[in-house]
């Protein structure tokens, strides 16, 4: 999916709602368990039940892997599902991947083009040859970790190196990068008073911001140092959506929950728009 259609998108919604697919056995309704394959089930009932509120389903691999092949089966059963029944949705493998060039090169394979996603999560830490295979791929996304939700994140990635925020290199190097159109960026939303410096380098970029709801961080905030003229955030919720009820209705609740994010959305972007009026 190009940029431009996400933004179509987004529009169409009045929504920049990623969900999180991150299941996990022990969370789902017991139910399920007696199921063929629980994962698919699960994603099948959140999907049908939420995909008119969101623009994107991130997946984070880390779930499926720990269940195997069962895993990896459901992960590209629930990708297939979501081409052949809800094109206009956006996804992305949430891997964290990145490598040495060659190794790179299979990752993004795997993601982008085997598995079919339309981005893939990638760390920065090993830098420009480990990111450009990723960044090879038409029409796919390939987002970088550049200040993270977590507390961490201040071990490393807000030190200076020559007077300049680590996060700050990630985002200025890497648009120095080939195909660096391709890139979007994570930026943790709860370092949401971050954002305006992030602005400041990559005005213009698609951020995907983890951490509203179960983290804490607040989607007013997000919206007021980060949003563009083309909306420009991909807010991302999990477990406070996914996970709401673990009753036979766990769906309806989900679906319940991102709607009111949806509604919380759409009202962001009427401020940003009658705040703008002049330049937009
Ligand atoms: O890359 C990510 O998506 C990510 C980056 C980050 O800085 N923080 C973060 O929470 N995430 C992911 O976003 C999701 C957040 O889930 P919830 O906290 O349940 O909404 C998880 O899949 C995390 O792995």
């Amino acid at each position: 999916m190009t940029t431009q259609e996400l933004v179509e998108q987004i529009r169409k919604k009045q929504s920049f709602l990623c969900i999180g697919l991150d299941v996990d056995l022990k969370k789902i309704p017991t139910y399920l368990l007696s199921e063929e394959d629980p994962i698919f089930s699960f994603n099948k009932a959140i999907i049908d039940a939420t995909h008119q509120f969101c623009v994107a389903y991130k997946p984070n691999t880390a779930f499926y892997e720990a269940c195997g092949l069962k895993g990896w089966e459901a992960l590209q059963k629930t990708i297939d599902y979501l081409h052949d029944n809800y094109p206009e949705i956006y996804t992305i493998a949430d891997a964290k991947r990145g490598d040495i060039g060659n190794t790179s090169k299979m990752y993004a394979k795997t993601f982008l083009k085997d598995m079919g996603f339309d981005s893939v999560t990638v760390a920065p830490y090993m830098g420009k040859d480990s990111v450009e295979p990723f960044l090879e791929f038409e029409d796919k996304h390939t987002i970088l970790l550049a200040l993270t939700s977590n507390e961490g994140a201040f071990d490393f990635q807000t030190l200076k190196s020559d007077e300049t925020e680590i996060y700050k290199k990630v985002l200025e190097t890497s648009k120095s990068w080939e195909n660096s159109e391709n890139l979007m960026y994570v930026v943790g939303a709860t370092k949401a008073e971050y954002l305006a410096e992030v602005r400041k380098i990559v005005p213009e970029s698609f951020l995907l911001v983890p951490g509203v709801g179960a983290q804490g961080g607040k989607l007013e905030d997000v919206c007021k140092y980060g949003m563009t003229k083309d909306v420009g955030l991909l807010v991302n919720s999990s477990r406070k959506i996914i996970y709401a009820s673990t009753n036979n209705n766990f769906a309806e609740v989900a679906a319940a929950k991102a709607e009111i994010l949806q509604q919380q959305m759409a009202e962001e972007l009427e401020k940003f728009k009658f705040e703008h009026s002049n330049e937009l």
